[in-house]
């Protein structure tokens, strides 16, 4: 990639929480990645990875404390006049007057906002438009996601920035707004966004990075990122068939056999061939194969075992519940 390509351009960049000069926290621990114009970029991570205090450096709402950050060629704390027309902004919270109109939000917004959209365009994009003369405090908290995204996309934003834009939407709300997000970015927008849906960042990300204690665990195209997970499959033994009996898990391809009483699990990269060497063995023994289930790696597997693998080099116990827990939230997207 050119550099002139670039619409995001991040290097070594750090964020420390706290009075200069005093210890303080280092929220964002020396990350770099680049954003090509027109791609969209996603950035997961376990809760407190340092996802939120990324996006605020990259809106220009703080300094950065080390490294730098570009966003369409421009430093977006110190040359905030020019950066600012030219990115949409959608916080974790709003914080809307309470006693406005979605519609009257969306007029005090535009008055804002050099070259806006029309109102009412904005609203219809995020289908706002019959919830417009609902006061904000009447708004679902999904309502109140979609307003604030409408807000972002009044400026025509050359570059869209997200955090967590469907959390709190049902599941119908949150595929029209992948919707939405797609198409904009079909049209040219650049968008990066934060997400705790693994779903989400699979579906809808050219390029992802998972963030973990204030760096970057990993980061690439989703196919690339779960290909280097291996594949599953797995099956129930009938009564009188011992798992000893089966082949080794070399002979059937896979890297790993895991028993648990009848039930096998196989670990493989080549999927159809152990799932045909294993169904040729059942075959040639006369043996029925039940509950057969043979799944692709996926982003939430690679996900879980980058968490899993950083908190044991943490030090920190990867089965204690809380954690565990914790990281279900994350990787399912579980309400927090
Ligand atoms: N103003 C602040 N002062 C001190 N520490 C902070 C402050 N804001 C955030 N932090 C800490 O910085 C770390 C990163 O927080 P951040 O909100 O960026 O993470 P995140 O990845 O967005 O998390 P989540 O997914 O839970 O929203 C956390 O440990 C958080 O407690």
């Amino acid at each position: 990639m050119h550099a002139g390509d670039s619409a995001i351009d991040v290097n070594d960049l750090r964020r420390r929480y706290g009075p200069a000069g005093s210890q303080g926290f280092d929220a964002v621990r020396g990350i770099s990645f680049s954003v090509a114009r027109g791609e969209l970029f996603a950035l997961l991570g376990t809760n407190g990875a340092g996802k939120t205090s990324t996006l605020e450096l990259l809106e220009g709402l703080a300094a950065p404390t080390g490294g730098t950050v570009r966003v369409l060629g421009h430093e977006p704390f110190r040359e905030r006049a020019k950066v600012r027309p030219r990115i949409g902004v959608m916080l974790q919270e709003g914080g809307f007057p309470p006693e406005l109109t979605a519609l009257e939000t969306a007029r005090m917004w535009a008055g804002c906002t050099s070259g806006a959209r029309p109102v009412a365009e904005s609203l219809e994009l995020v289908g706002l438009t019959g919830r417009r003369n609902v006061r904000v405090k009447m708004l679902s908290g999904g309502e109140r996601r979609r307003l604030d995204l409408a807000l972002a996309l009044l400026g025509r934003p050359e570059v869209l920035f997200l955090d967590e834009p469907t959390t709190g939407l049902d599941a119908e709300s949150r595929r029209e707004t992948w919707e939405l997000v797609r198409a904009l970015r079909d049209q040219g927008t650049t968008v990066l966004l934060t997400t705790h849906y693994l779903e989400e960042a699979e579906t809808l990300a050219d390029r992802l990075a998972i963030m973990h204690a204030g760096r970057i665990a990993t980061s690439g195209r989703v196919a690339d990122i779960v290909a280097e997970r291996p594949s599953r499959l797995s099956f129930t033994l009938p009564a009188d068939v011992r798992p000893e009996e089966l082949p080794p898990a070399g002979r059937l391809g896979a890297l790993a056999c895991e028993t648990a009483g009848r039930t096998v699990r196989l670990r493989t990269r080549d999927l159809q061939r152990t799932a045909t060497e294993a169904l040729l063995w059942a075959r040639d023994r006369r043996i029925e194969l039940t509950g057969l289930d043979a799944r692709s790696a996926s982003l939430e597997e690679a996900f879980l075992h980058i968490a899993s693998a950083l908190e044991t080099a943490d030090g920190r116990d990867p089965a204690d519940p809380a954690r565990a827990a914790e990281r279900a939230g994350t990787a399912t997207g579980a309400t927090r």
